[in-house]
């Protein structure tokens, strides 16, 4: 291996698009020698099974705070990817992608790449690609310093979701203060290709604006360190790990799509802003050999979409991930098996439930 792998970040805050992205890139043939990464926040773990088609070469690290794990768990991916790579384990790839959760900082994945004595020698940052929802807009994030520093460090900023609702001016006037110099590209007209994004030439930390060398500097994970952990004048670092988390359910029997339809309403009209991310996989029983996904970005639900098939890695249950704020898991768990704890849905009290939110039981 004479040449540097080149690494792509792709970061975005939750639900911008980044597995979309990523699904569409790895159908390009400049992509045909890639490994990717998937980082993800949420314990069942749905995106590597929404990458299609990659689940051989895909590597998953375990979820949590990702400001304190993925620095030293990415460090070992990266070294043992190279080490089945030397050791012929592995086809040799050109590239690395690596999606961090929405609700990761990058600056730490760069740090740890471009500070590591080896993996410095292996691979070489090719660039970071951003995305933002435009259809979301700027609501909620705003004074996230995860999703401003996803902003900032970015080389490429690809709107998303463009066809949904043209990127609002306070939106692209936020962009630009964290970020003046990244190429901006609009997802919908098809401009934000492998073309445009890969190659976007080596990371320099000496020509970003100075907040980011400050967040690269600043950064160094203060969670494991006794004399940070209960300093609560920085809530800063752990704006994300104090009240965001992630709650996931499985369900082993096929449910209606109507009992899905009604729990998500539900769910909804309960938490409103709260909820910051859904995604689930769903085992209908109107079609059971074809999982039913469903994304809801904060309060909008994306149409939801019958894959072809059950990746052959899974079982066919039913799989929810809500990432939110301030949620109790126990009004979501009980809210759940309100609709799905049965074989057969128990109608009256579905219907009760749907009428009046308030009268189930334990909550
Ligand atoms: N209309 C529209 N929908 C999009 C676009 N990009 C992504 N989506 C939809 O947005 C939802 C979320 O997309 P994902 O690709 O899962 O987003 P993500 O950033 O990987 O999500 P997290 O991993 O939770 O952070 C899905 O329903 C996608 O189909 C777009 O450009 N236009």
């Amino acid at each position: 291996m004479q040449l540097p792998i080149r690494v792509t970040v792709l970061t975005g805050f939750l639900g911008a698009g980044k597995t979309t992205m990523l699904n569409a890139l790895l159908r390009d043939p400049a992509l045909s020698r890639t490994a990717v990464i998937v980082n993800e926040f949420g314990e069942a773990g749905l995106d590597h099974l929404l990458v299609e088609g990659a689940s051989e070469g895909i590597i998953e690290l375990s979820n949590g705070c990702v400001c304190c794990t993925v620095r030293g768990e990415l460090v070992d991916r990266m070294a043992d990817l190279a080490d089945r790579m030397q050791t012929g384990r592995m086809p040799a790839v050109e590239r690395v992608v690596i999606e961090t959760t929405g609700l990761a900082d990058p600056a730490p994945v760069l740090a740890a790449l471009m500070a590591h004595p080896a993996l410095s020698q292996i691979y070489a940052l090719d660039g970071v690609v951003t995305l933002v929802d435009a259809h979301a807009g700027l609501k909620g994030l705003e004074g996230r310093l995860e999703a401003e520093r996803q902003v900032a460090v970015a080389d490429r900023l690809v709107l998303t979701k463009t066809d949904l609702s043209p990127a609002d001016p306070d939106l692209l006037s936020w962009i630009r203060h964290l970020n003046p110099r990244a190429r901006i590209l609009d997802a919908a007209s098809g401009e934000a290709g492998a073309q445009s994004l890969l190659n976007a030439g080596l990371y320099d930390p000496e020509t970003r604006t100075s907040r980011l060398a400050e967040w690269l500097n600043g950064q160094n994970c203060d969670c494991d360190d006794p004399h940070h952990h209960h300093d609560h004048h920085d809530h800063s670092h752990h704006h994300h790990t104090g009240t965001v988390r992630a709650l996931s359910l499985v369900h082993k029997s096929p449910v209606s799509l109507s009992a899905v339809q009604e729990f998500i309403d539900l769910l909804q009209s309960m938490f409103a802003d709260k909820i910051l991310r859904m995604k689930a996989m769903v085992h209908t029983l109107e079609h059971p050999d074809r999982p039913l996904v469903l994304h809801g970005v904060r309060r909008y639900m994306h149409p939801p979409v019958l894959m072809q098939n059950w990746p052959q890695a899974v079982s066919p249950h039913t799989r929810l991930v809500v990432i939110g704020e301030g949620l109790d898991p126990r009004v979501v768990e009980d809210l759940f098996a309100a609709f799905t704890g049965q074989p057969r849905i128990d109608a009256p009290d579905r219907a009760a439930l749907t009428q009046n939110p308030l009268a189930i039981p334990g909550m």
